[in-house]
């Protein structure tokens, strides 16, 4: 029997655990006749907001990007998406990127898709042109071992060039594959898992994490992870990059 009085999630200064067990639904304009939960927003101290959407045959998100970017990412299911004019067939493992000032529609979903989002507002920087609408395929992008460990492999689904603020990386851990150190360091991130368990160090507090758990760091949150039971540990995070550290 579930002790309702108890929950992994932890919501700290620094740091947050949000596990699916604390999930209440939030209702957001234009996103209609699905299920939202906002995992991270800046009411918790956050630079950034991330959320999963649960579509039903009906669903459908219309908007408009107007400071903050937006990235879709299919974490169940399949959907279309049309971005800028461009339409296409969103399934399991594909994304798409809204830069600023874009209007999009998402549709068509199967019956219990899931979405994830993360939203940023842009910094734009001079001499650089606002990144273009992008769709992608993590099947598509290579995973190269992270820091000449095999048991780590990163695949960094964005191209990673200076009109970009914000990266979406994909992070796989076979089991026993950990962190090669504690990182401190001035990115803030935003993650879920897609797959696997595994315990995160956050700030020298431990905590076992598993598939759907969410973890928001702040900047200088120190982190560490490492990968448990039979099957590789997967997450997807957000990470803000390619800024001056601090106002010129
Ligand atoms: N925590 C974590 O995954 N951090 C790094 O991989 C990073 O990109 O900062």
């Amino acid at each position: 029997m579930e002790i309702s009085a108890l929950t992994r999630s932890v919501v700290k200064r620094n740091h947050a655990v949000i596990s699916p067990d604390g999930y209440i639904n939030s209702r957001v304009p234009g996103w209609d006749n699905c299920t939202v939960n906002v995992i991270i927003n800046e009411q918790m101290g956050a630079h950034l907001c991330q959320t999963l959407i649960t579509l039903n045959e009906i669903s459908v998100l219309t908007g408009a990007t107007l400071h903050s970017q937006l990235f879709f990412y299919v974490v169940e299911g399949r959907c279309t998406a049309t971005v800028g004019g461009e339409t296409n067939t969103l399934e399991k493992g594909q994304f798409v990127y809204i830069p600023i000032a874009k209007e999009y529609k998402v549709d068509k979903p199967e019956p219990g898709t899931q979405l994830l989002t993360f939203h940023k507002v842009y910094e734009k920087l001079d001499g650089y042109d606002v990144p273009p609408v992008i769709f992608g395929d993590a099947a598509n992008i290579e995973g190269p071992t992270y820091l000449g460990d095999a048991a780590l492999r990163l695949q960094v689904l964005l191209p990673d060039t200076l009109a970009f603020d914000m990266a979406v990386n994909i992070f796989t851990y076979d089991p026993g594959g950990h962190l090669p150190f504690v990182e401190t360091h001035i990115m803030e991130h935003g993650l879920i898992y897609l797959q696997g368990q595994g315990v995160y160090m956050l700030d020298k507090d431990w905590y076992p994490i598993k598939k759907g758990d969410s973890i928001w760091m702040a900047p200088y949150c120190q982190q560490w992870f490492t990968a448990m039971g039979k099957e590789p540990a997967v997450y997807i995070y957000y990470k803000n990059v390619n800024r001056f550290p601090t106002t010129v």
